[in-house]
């Protein structure tokens, strides 16, 4: 975070709200959803040259690459259960009264429609064993199909029978391809996108196919409905056709992908490289991303590793080095374990590829690469979270 004048950390988000005349909705996920687009690409655009150069950086940043979809693009969208003896309320974060169904300018059409479904039909008497039990709502897929998870923190005989009658009524309906019941007892903030929970996840497939899918450049990529996947799938090959310009990929290569999830940019821009290494935490998504090599016939050159990406695994178990490598880092909201980028540049590698899906952190991790030697080439941000003010950013090292 970059500091103001007052030697206050003024976050991006703070930027963005000095900049604009319109009514900021503090309790709304999604506040400049009401925005003309081209208004809030600007808006961002300001305050993110701003945001870097409050915090010493001295490269600018590229202009920010628009949303082809810039609303109704989320693929995975949530709503949190609010239940009394009145009925059900779904709601953001907030507490929302029953007979609430919250809409969101940001979701397609599509989930809308299964949200106001499930807060009618689990309002009704018959299901408040079910409905007591429920802590979030959550759906994913893609633009053509949904796939429904119930995150509940009670399980019993009862909440059962109530999820296989809720089933029958969502086939009926032929609303979703399929459910699961996610267990969620310590009924955390966590809903499948976000943090992983210390514990393995307990999970209930109900109906249809246990995997999702996604087309991207013609290749099928199938994942587990527990593993992560990027939420506006309308910037998904865009994303991966600038990391390979990036990056430059070629057959004598080898790539490194960390937080690879099930593979996305391993199955793609590491298709031409003669070795590709690829770590992630979730063992769902490794497996999804082995089934998708196997499929692809690359299984002999991709090794997939089911791994905390942290110092030790980077110094103490990643194998030797035996060429200068290809980096992707794709780590979560909250950027690299401490040791890590560290980790790496003694590898001294050709080129890096550090992929932000939160800003904050963007200065700290881009310091500590040019103090381990690297040169900020490019700081290009996309528009992956429009509506919201956030943004992913893609920023290239290489060996200053
Ligand atoms: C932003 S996602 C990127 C996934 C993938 N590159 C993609 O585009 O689909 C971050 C991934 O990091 C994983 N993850 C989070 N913390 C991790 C850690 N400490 N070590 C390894 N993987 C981690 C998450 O499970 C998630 O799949």
């Amino acid at each position: 975070m970059s500091n103001n004048k007052f030697g206050q950390a003024t976050s991006f988000e703070q930027l963005i709200r000095v900049g604009t005349s319109c009514q900021w909705n503090e309790d709304s996920p999604e506040p400049m959803a009401e925005m003309d687009y081209q208004e809030e690409l600007k808006l961002k655009d300001q305050a993110f040259t701003k945001f870097l150069q409050n915090s010493g950086i001295s490269k600018s940043p590229k202009k920010i690459i628009a949303s082809p979809k810039p609303r109704q693009y989320r693929t995975t969208t949530k709503r949190r259960v609010f239940f009394s003896n009145k009925g059900l309320g779904l709601g953001f974060s907030k507490a929302v009264k029953a007979g609430t169904c919250v809409e969101s300018k940001l979701e397609p059409e599509k989930h809308q429609e299964i949200y106001a479904f499930l807060q009618e039909t689990l309002s009704k008497k018959t299901y408040y064993a079910l409905a007591k039990a429920l802590n979030w709502l959550i759906i994913r897929g893609n633009y053509d199909r949904q796939f429904l998870i119930f995150n509940i923190y009670k399980m019993d005989a009862d909440v059962i029978r109530k999820l296989k009658l809720i089933c029958t009524a969502l086939k009926k309906e032929n609303l979703v391809e399929g459910a699961m019941a996610y267990y969620d007892p310590s009924r955390s903030e966590y809903y499948l996108e976000a943090e992983r929970p210390a514990k393995g996840l307990q999970v209930k497939y109900l109906f249809g196919p246990k995997l999702l899918g996604l087309k991207v450049k013609d290749t099928l990529m199938r994942y587990s409905a527990t593993g992560f996947s990027q939420v506006n799938e309308s910037m998904v090959e865009k994303m991966v056709d600038l990391a390979t310009a990036m990056l430059k990929p070629e057959k004598e290569d080898i790539l490194l992908d960390l937080y690879c999830g099930y593979g996305l940019f391993s199955h793609t821009l590491g298709a031409p490289c003669k070795k590709v290494l690829a770590y992630e935490l979730s063992s769902d998504s490794i497996d999804s991303a082995k089934e998708i090599a196997k499929r692809l016939k690359t299984q002999s050159r991709m090794q997939f590793h089911a791994e905390r990406i942290d110092a030790n695994l980077v110094q103490y178990k990643f194998p030797p080095r035996a060429q200068a490598e290809l980096i992707l880092l794709d780590p979560p909201r909250q950027g690299c374990e401490y040791g890590v980028i560290a980790g790496i540049a003694k590898r001294q590698p050709k080129r890096v590829l550090e992929i932000f899906c939160g800003t904050d952190v963007i200065p700290q991790e881009i310091l500590e690469w040019e103090k381990h030697g690297y040169k900020t080439k490019i700081i290009q941000p996309i528009d992956m979270f429009a509506g919201t003010p956030n943004l992913e950013t893609m920023v290239l090292f290489e060996r200053a």
